[in-house]
């Protein structure tokens, strides 16, 4: 049985005196009876790490580079994430695969890099309103998975992975829950055609999930919690979705 999970992706968002509110009020709730990790921005770790010591809340970066380490300016390795006691890294998210174009190749050596410093990668997967549209939403989230398949599919129990429908993201237009359990069996579907079984990979789903919608996205057969941005931000609605999540696992 695959325990359910629920990660916050706060994306750009943040300040010392933000972040101490929000991760005091997380702490303060009763332990959740699902997997809960926040994912901050880099500058964030130390003081995030501090105050999640010896909580369930565990602690996640939103990128890494796909170097060990080396002249690579700006860039994140996740050696350095694990010395501030990261146990998860989001990579190729739909933000990073518009703005910085990352490719499904990059993507992969990432989760690969992560997984080799003993991260958990949560792998985001997804398709535009227009690939939609089109009828190509299996085409483009089975590339997307394909690469990971090809580089990690003996290790795919060790993955989670977000399916979030770019244009559910931030605009409040969540997917159906049909359409989001639709494409998490079609990714369990895929691996197979890998000789991969994903019936122990965490599949969350992210786009626009709010207290309101969460728990019939995560009564789904195939979503296993999910990845949560906006709403993240928000102690409040934060702790219901984690809370409507509590129900397997
Ligand atoms: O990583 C999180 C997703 O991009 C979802 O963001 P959102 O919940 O604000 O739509």
């Amino acid at each position: 049985m695959r325990r359910n999970m629920v990660a916050g992706n706060w994306k750009m968002h943040g300040s010392l005196a933000a972040n101490q509110a929000l991760l005091s009020a997380l702490i303060a709730a009763p332990e959740p009876a699902c997997d809960v990790v926040v994912c901050v921005p880099f500058p964030y770790l130390a003081q995030a790490g501090q105050l999640l010591a010896g909580h369930a809340i565990g602690l996640g970066a939103q990128d890494c580079s796909m170097h060990e380490q080396g002249a690579y300016t700006g860039e994140v390795s996740v050696g350095m994430l694990r010395e501030f006691s990261c146990s998860h890294v989001i990579v190729g998210h739909s933000e990073r695969r518009a703005y910085h174009a990352e490719g499904d190749a990059l993507v992969a050596a990432k989760a690969q890099r992560a997984l080799s410093a003993g991260i958990t990668p949560i792998v985001c997967l997804g398709e535009t309103l227009e690939q939609r549209e089109r009828g190509q939403t299996e085409a483009v989230v089975g590339m997307q998975l394909d690469a990971i398949l090809h580089l990690l599919g003996s290790r795919m129990h060790e993955l989670v992975l977000a399916y979030e429908p770019v244009w559910a993201i931030g605009t409040g237009r969540t997917a159906t829950p049909e359409q989001a359990q639709d494409v998490h069996a079609f990714i369990r579907q895929r691996a197979l055609r890998h000789h991969v079984s994903a019936e122990q990979t965490r599949l969350l789903y992210g786009g626009s999930v709010k207290p309101d919608n969460a728990a019939e996205l995560f009564a789904q057969p195939d979503i296993d919690g999910g990845l949560i941005g906006g709403a993240s931000l928000k102690a409040v609605d934060f702790l219901a979705i984690v809370d409507a999540a509590k129900h397997r696992g």
